[in-house]
């Protein structure tokens, strides 16, 4: 089969996923959607409107019943669950709520681990460089819990672009957060984007995080209901009230 959209970081194609159960959960409905190379994409949505789902598969944690996914030219749901836990340690970054760091290790330690998981040559000078890059060059010799959470967040950034990975997906990457801290750590998305052509996916549920983004998708049901090119927080949180109701908060 050709492929109609070359130039794409990650492209999905009529991605359809349930989960089993009586009745089974259609978390993705037909979700067609192109991811440009070096483009900062927010997505949002109201609860269990299949947000976490569209990560898992775009990333190729999880597999949908239907439709492709395709990172760069490959297709990820044809590969076999080994192949794609070795793609995602190659050519994917993550950043996850709650940076997920090796409390044993230093900062730089962390930082290597995807390498070590690769089976790749320790380079100082790339570790030392995603540090600069999320300003944490001289606490490489910390440990975790010697750094606030913003700082741990920015660490599980370095860890992720260490690899100089083709997509970098975070879920909620601010929402453990303090304002100050969550505005740093998309500073730094922001400039990976601008300055090195990263391509992010972001899923968010505040408009604020999502206005930092070069678009927002709105899932609502499965599916997406709505695009908005770069936008202010205000534009953002009207249109997912539009989608979702006013805010019970
Ligand atoms: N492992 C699972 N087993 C069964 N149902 C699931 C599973 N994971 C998600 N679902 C269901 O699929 C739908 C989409 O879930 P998903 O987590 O993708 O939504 P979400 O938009 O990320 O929600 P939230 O904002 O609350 O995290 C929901 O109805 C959810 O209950």
């Amino acid at each position: 089969m050709s492929r109609s959209n070359a130039g794409a970081a990650v492209w999905l194609e009529s991605v359809s996923k349930s989960y089993p159960g009586k009745p089974p959960v259609q978390a993705l409905r037909e979700v067609s959607q192109a991811f440009r190379v070096g483009t900062f994409t927010a997505i949002m949505g109201p609860s269990g409107s299949g947000k976490s789902t569209l990560l898992q598969c775009a990333a190729g944690l999880d597999r949908p019943q239907r439709g492709r996914v395709w990172l760069g030219d490959t297709d990820l749901t044809r590969l076999s669950e080994q192949k794609r836990t070795i793609l995602r340690r190659q050519r994917i970054g993550f950043v996850f709520q709650q940076f997920n760091l090796m409390s044993a290790l230093t900062v730089t330690q962390n930082v290597e681990l995807p390498l070590r998981l690769n089976g790749t040559a320790i380079d100082d000078r790339l570790i030392d460089a995603a540090l600069r890059q999320v300003g944490l060059a001289e606490f490489a010799h910390r440990r975790p819990a010697e750094l606030s959470g913003g700082q741990q967040q920015r660490v599980a950034v370095a860890r992720a672009v260490v690899t100089q990975p083709e997509v970098m997906f975070a879920d909620e990457p601010t929402g453990a957060l303090d304002l100050r801290s969550g505005r740093e750590v998309l500073e730094i998305f922001r400039a990976t984007v601008d300055e090195s052509g990263q391509t992010i996916i972001m899923v968010t549920h505040d408009p604020q995080v999502a206005s930092h983004a070069d678009a927002v998708l709105f899932l609502a049901d499965g599916r997406i209901v709505r695009t908005l090119p770069a936008s202010p927080a205000e534009a953002i949180a009207a249109e997912l009230t539009r989608i979702t109701g006013p805010a019970v908060r």
